[in-house]
């Protein structure tokens, strides 16, 4: 099954209230039977997936493949996107009915020690596509969204996040409620807004958010806990921005995905 990257709207570490959106690059993880899993080469992710099947169900051990378009260690959903695309091909293969899997894979990701609020919104965007409204500490999708028509995402596409306080987010937990409140309403305000913070806190460079904005982009900043940046634009005015974020590194460009539903 495959899954998709995503960017964030607003980032849920702080607040407990996270939003995200679903972009055309995939990430796809195929399961095949094996008569010994070779633990040391699982990521914690994967193996605590594992782990969690093969004590609950009777079922064989398995072996992940995982085809990714985006880096691991970039803020643009990977973990998420991993762990829902194995647990539905588990649910598929053996026919197991539990939590939706955006759920499962929350709870999971805090036991593997891979996400700190279990980012149910990254996870829930990932599997339906759309956008996300999540309340993480509840475990609960506040709602699913359409995204915007029209618009491209410029992604400047960075891997290997190194050491970032994440703790030093949760001190402006009441600025994040409020931009997840913007965000209702207002979903392209409340990615700037949630970039601009996110890079102020962890220490990323602004430059490549605020020459986003003066070059029009319609909302520009950093996806998860960086490295990753990202610009939303007209379509068709795309140019400028991959101009500028080549400057930086490697863009792509990509889409919204609209919700698709696995239900
Ligand atoms: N392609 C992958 N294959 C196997 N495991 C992965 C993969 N991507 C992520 N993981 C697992 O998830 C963990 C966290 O991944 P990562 O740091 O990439 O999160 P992310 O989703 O990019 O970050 P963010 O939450 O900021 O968007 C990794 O340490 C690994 O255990
Ligand atoms: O670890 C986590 O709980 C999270 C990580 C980032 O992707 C955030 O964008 C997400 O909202 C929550």
């Amino acid at each position: 099954m495959h899954a998709y990257a995503g960017i964030s709207i607003v980032n849920a570490i702080p607040s407990w209230y996270g939003s995200s959106g679903a972009v055309g690059l995939k990430v796809k993880a195929e399961i095949e039977e094996t008569k010994e899993r070779e633990k040391e080469k699982e990521s914690s992710l994967i193996r605590e997936i594992l782990d969690f099947f093969e004590s609950k169900w009777d079922i064989p051990h398995l072996r992940v493949n995982v085809e990714s378009e985006v880096p691991q260690g970039s803020g643009l959903k990977s973990s998420s996107a991993v762990s829902v695309a194995i647990i539905e091909e588990i649910y598929r293969r053996y026919n197991i009915e539990y939590l939706d899997p955006p759920k499962l894979s929350a709870i999971l990701s805090i036991k593997a020690g891979v996400s700190f609020t279990g980012a149910l919104d990254d996870a829930s965007s990932s599997y339906y596509g759309g956008i996300s409204f999540t309340n993480n500490k509840r475990f609960e999708i506040i709602e699913m969204r359409e995204p915007p028509d029209g618009v491209s995402i410029v992604i400047l596409r960075k891997g290997n996040r190194t050491n970032v306080n994440l703790k030093l987010l949760t001190k402006f937990s009441l600025t994040f409620s409020e931009i997840f409140k913007i965000a209702r309403s207002c979903p392209l305000k409340a990615m700037s807004l949630n970039g601009f913070l996110v890079a102020e806190v962890l220490g990323y460079p602004k430059e490549p958010i605020e020459m986003a904005m003066k070059k029009g982009a319609l909302a520009a900043g950093i996806s998860g806990n960086g490295p990753s940046y990202f610009a939303v634009t007209k379509e068709g005015d795309e140019g400028p921005i991959y101009d500028l974020f080549k400057k930086f590194g490697e863009p792509i460009i990509t889409r919204f995905v609209k919700v698709e539903g696995h239900n």
